[in-house]
């Protein structure tokens, strides 16, 4: 007797850990707290327990600057560097770009030139480009001078602040230094919002950070 109608298949397995990322010279930004810089922006809240980021998330909040209300849509990618081919996916089209690198990591902040140099060469012509040194709470463990970094900021008319997304310091006036650097484009004075997505002139006003 036959028996009919019967397949055996393989059993593959449907999930599998995660494996580390390989190491990259390149693009070293996973953990410099750029999910923790928008939680706190848009929620006031810090999770030290907060995943890392897959593909990207999305967020917005409108905030009142001068006599405008400006919505920023906030895409907030991911720093493994086995989404970095998606990155021009969320910078292109974009009004802003806020690099984030950590004080502590000294590679981070040599990963964020690679940022600049592909925003510069891939990005929109007139994108504004915000540079924030992160866990600026972290003092007693810097690897990165905030000399150092404000002077290459300044090299390339970029914005800068030391945040620190534990301790609530500069995020707000990171953003408001980016809707400030912004120009309007409505012309409709009837609906005064604009909006713009994350990922040049004076230099911001901000709370000093340790
Ligand atoms: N001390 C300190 N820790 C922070 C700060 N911001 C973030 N962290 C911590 O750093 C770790 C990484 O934070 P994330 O916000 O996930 O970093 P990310 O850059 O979004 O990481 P990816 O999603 O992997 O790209 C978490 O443990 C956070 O709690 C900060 O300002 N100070």
């Amino acid at each position: 007797m036959q028996a009919a109608g019967v397949s055996v298949i393989p059993v593959r397995r449907l999930w599998r850990p995660p494996r580390p990322d390989p190491p990259s010279a390149h693009f070293r930004d996973t953990g410099v707290g750029k999910s923790s810089i928008v939680w706190r922006f848009v929620e006031d809240s810090f999770d030290p327990n907060i995943n890392p980021t897959i593909g990207a998330s999305f967020m917005t909040k409108t905030v009142q600057y001068q006599n405008e209300l400006h919505k920023f849509l906030i895409w907030d990618t991911a720093g493994q560097e086995r989404f970095r081919a998606l990155a021009p996916m969320y910078y292109r089209g974009s009004a802003a770009a806020i690099i984030v690198y950590d004080i502590t990591k000294e590679e981070t902040f040599a990963t964020l030139k690679n940022w600049v140099k592909e925003l510069r060469q891939h990005g929109p012509p007139n994108i504004v480009v915000a540079i924030a040194g992160n866990k600026c709470d972290l003092n007693d463990v810097r690897e990165v001078m905030e000399k150092d970094a404000k002077d290459y900021a300044d090299s390339i008319h970029a914005i800068f602040v030391e945040t620190s997304a534990k301790n609530a310091i500069n995020i707000n006036e990171l953003f408001i230094e980016i809707s400030r650097r912004i120009p309007s484009t409505d012309t409709n004075p009837q609906s005064s919002s604009k909006g713009f997505k994350l990922r040049r002139q004076p230099s911001v006003t901000k709370r000093s950070c340790c």
